[in-house]
């Protein structure tokens, strides 16, 4: 704004010289004075700038032709009227307006518009009256131009404060030298002050800086003073006109130099990053925080541990803690009060940790609790404590739940000298203490690290398992104890591994399950004992009923009855010619949706049996209404049946239990004469177990038990 004012100033100081030139001359030649006034006007003509000298009374003495032009008169018309003749003149008037004959001696400058016939728009002029001798003259400097753009000026600044006080943008300069500082109104305004109008006390600014920024914002500051940096940025809170403190950001530069080479004058913004800011402190806290349980992450377990290890602690212990069939929560009662159960879950954890310790959540339904300077035996202590309180009843909502937590624990340094391994091992811990019958807690072990190197070997094998065709099926036989006649096979997977050789399924399934390739697996086996069935049928052998197991995964799946009855059409099977084993635990962990899916497989004519039963806990209400028409009794019972009395009850009672609810029976397991006997006079339909078959090829059981079949069986069960 002041750059452009330049050439104005410019002019009117060119006017003022002239002016007391003009001064100087008629006191020196005053004696001719007016009367020769007229060679004024060739002998100090201002270009475009209309002049007229007047007596003390008003009346015109001297003009030049701009002026005359101006009035759109004559220059000789004008000479010699006096003002008052000239009332009607309206731009005379205004002209000479400020003509006070009383006070004639001070000088006085002001603006006139004027209509003249030369220019359509109405023309600014700045008017000089200056005393002279015995007389007053006007000078009239067009200002119309200048006048335009201050307007556009003030119009630009005041746009420019609104644009400032919308995007919360201060701007303040410092008169380094002179201690001056003012800001643009916005610099106030943006933190609720009123705009403070001309000079600000800086100071009073400072005060507004909180006190724990204070000190690095007077350090940038006095960088740039001793000339150490030529601009500096900062970020700090300031204190809003309601006593809050605000996140501001401020931007400074040395704008001029002085002779000691020291910074004279600052420029500075301040902009409004309360929002930004709050939003960046949001995003990093979601980056290190559980949005769900408002614990701290995995990525905050990491700065922790190195945080503990800084300050120079020795020994830790890593808790990791699962919480057992979490999954049935969310798919029974929903993923809303599984959200429930985590964050309260989350809320009992911490309230037993001491406050050293740091509770994570992990994802999903993980969680770690590292403790700092805890032994081993506290580790456990501590494991007890949180299983004791996670077991504890939850009410959410209407629901009333029990849900435990299995823990692996491992310790620093023994176990891992860093936060990867140390992890791991809790985690192999935790899988150790959920196949060991979940809710307790379990120390790893270098034992257990063999069993996870083993599981990660199997898990990888099975992955090219059925591409390599490495699976078989061993059928063993299931005979009727009444006619001692052969009625079923159970189908039984066989696995030898390209690279790790012959792998039990009671090792391999489990793996197979919690690595999520059983239901790959499965089909395969149902597929297989399909193409069985029907390759039997064609070689001309007696239609054999063929029992496969179904794992939980498997159970599961809504295809699983459609894909069944596909391979059956496909191989022109009946139904009637597949069983499907299913353990007490699948069936009794959703009672309700596996009463509908065993509904369905009923309605298309496949039959249900109860794997291993007595092992699990079985509702008896839902039992009776389970279309299912054999359970099978555990092994293990018939294994102590003959030396221990309450495995015989056991037996007796399943045998009894199924006859009530119109169900048949089948022992498994049956190794000796003496079982087969106690069963048989307990009342068993079924028998099936290594004194009469092992689980075999599909050759060997052609051979076994199609073509000697009576003979050979017959004469064992007597
Ligand atoms: N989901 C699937 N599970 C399957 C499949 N194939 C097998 N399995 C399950 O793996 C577990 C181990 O099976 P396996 O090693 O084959 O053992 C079976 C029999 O060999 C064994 N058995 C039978 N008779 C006797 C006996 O007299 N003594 C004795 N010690 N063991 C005997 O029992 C197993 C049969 O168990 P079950 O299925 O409960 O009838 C096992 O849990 C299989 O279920 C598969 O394709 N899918």
């Amino acid at each position: 704004m002041t750059t452009s004012w330049i050439p104005l100033l410019g002019y009117i100081l060119s006017v003022l010289l002239a002016l007391a030139f003009i001064s100087l001359w008629l006191k020196t030649h005053y004696n001719r004075k007016l009367q020769s006034l007229p060679s004024l006007q060739s002998a100090f003509g201002i270009p475009n700038t209309p002049v007229c000298i007047t007596t003390l009374e008003g009346t015109i003495k001297f003009c030049n032709q701009e002026f005359a032009r101006l009035l759109d008169s004559k220059v000789n018309s004008l000479v010699g009227v006096s003002i008052n003749q000239l009332q009607k003149n309206a731009a005379l008037t205004s002209f000479i307006r400020q003509i006070d004959i009383s006070n004639v001696q001070s000088a006085h400058e002001y603006e006139v518009w004027f209509s003249d016939k030369d220019h359509s728009e109405p023309q600014c002029f700045s008017i000089h009256s200056t005393p002279i001798f015995q007389g007053v003259i006007y000078i009239a400097q067009p200002v119309t131009h200048f006048k335009e753009k201050e307007n556009a000026l003030v119009e630009a600044d005041a746009r420019m404060n609104e644009a400032l006080k919308v995007t919360n943008i201060g701007v303040w300069e410092w008169d380094i030298e002179k201690d001056v500082w003012f800001a643009t109104p916005s610099y106030f305004t943006m933190l609720g002050y009123s705009p403070v109008e001309g000079l600000a006390d800086r100071q009073k600014e400072l005060e507004k800086v909180h006190p724990d920024d204070r000190e690095s914002v007077l350090a940038a500051i006095k960088s740039v003073l001793n000339g150490e940096q030529k601009s500096y940025h900062y970020q700090c809170k300031i204190r809003h006109a309601n006593g809050e403190y605000k996140w501001v950001g401020v931007r400074c530069t040395v704008t001029e130099i002085g002779e000691d080479a020291k910074p004279s004058r600052m420029l500075g913004v301040r902009i409004d990053i309360d929002a930004l800011k709050r939003t960046q402190q949001q995003v990093e806290w979601l980056a290190k925080h559980d949005s769900l349980t408002q614990l701290p992450n995995r990525t905050s377990l990491f700065d922790y541990f190195q945080h503990c290890l800084d300050k120079g602690t020795t020994k830790m212990a890593l808790l990791f803690v699962d919480l057992d069939r979490f999954k049935n929560v969310n798919d029974t009662l929903g993923h809303r009060i599984g959200d429930q159960l985590l964050v309260a879950a989350a809320k009992r954890m911490q309230s037993v940790v001491n406050q050293d310790s740091y509770v994570v959540r992990q994802g999903g339904d993980e969680f770690i609790i590292l403790c700092p300077a805890a032994s081993a035996s506290e580790a456990e202590s501590l494991a007890t404590q949180v299983r004791t309180t996670l077991s504890e009843r939850y009410q959410l909502e209407q629901h009333q739940l029990i849900v435990t937590p299995s823990i692996g624990i491992s310790l620093y340094p023994q176990d891992g000298k860093d936060l990867d391994t140390l992890y791991k091992r809790a985690d192999t811990a935790m899988y150790s203490a959920k196949h060991n019958g979940r809710n307790r807690y379990a120390r790893f072990t270098q034992e257990m690290q063999a069993h996870s190197t083993r599981v990660l070997l199997i898990e990888n094998a099975l992955r090219s398992a059925l591409e390599n065709d490495e699976f078989t099926l061993h059928y063993q036989p299931q005979f009727c104890l009444a006619n001692k006649k052969l009625v079923a096979a159970e189908a039984l997977l066989r696995w030898n591994s390209v690279s790790l050789g012959k792998i039990s399924p009671a090792e391999f399934i489990p793996i197979a399950e919690d690595s999520g390739q059983i239901v790959a697996i499965g089909e395969w086996v149902i597929k297989e004992s399909i193409r069985q069935i029907q390759q039997w049928k064609e070689l001309g052998y007696p239609a054999l009923k063929v029992a496969i197991n179904l794992s939980y995964a498997q159970f599961q799946e809504p295809n699983l009855a459609p894909f069944i009855t596909d391979t059956l059409q496909a191989h022109q099977v009946s139904p009637k010619l597949l069983e499907l084993e299913l353990t007490e635990r699948i069936a009794m962990d959703d009672p309700e949706s596996a009463t509908d899916v065993i509904n369905t497989f009923h309605k298309l004519g496949l039959e249900t049996s109860i794997d291993d039963f007595g092992t699990g806990y079985s509702s008896l209400s839902y039992l009776q209404k389970l279309p299912v028409y054999k359970l099978k009794v555990d092994q293990s019972f018939i294994r102590n049946m003959i030396n221990d009395k309450n495995n015989l009850a056991i037996v007796s009672a399943i045998i009894a239990l199924a006859k009530k609810l119109g169900m048949s029976t089948i022992a498994e397991g049956v190794e000796t004469l003496e079982q087969l006997e106690k069963i048989t006079a307990l009342g068993c339909d079924e028998v099936q177990g290594y004194l009469l078959g092992h689980p075999v090829p599909p050759d060997e059981f052609e051979q076994h038990h199609f073509s000697h079949f009576s003979d050979i069986h017959q004469r064992k069960m007597g």
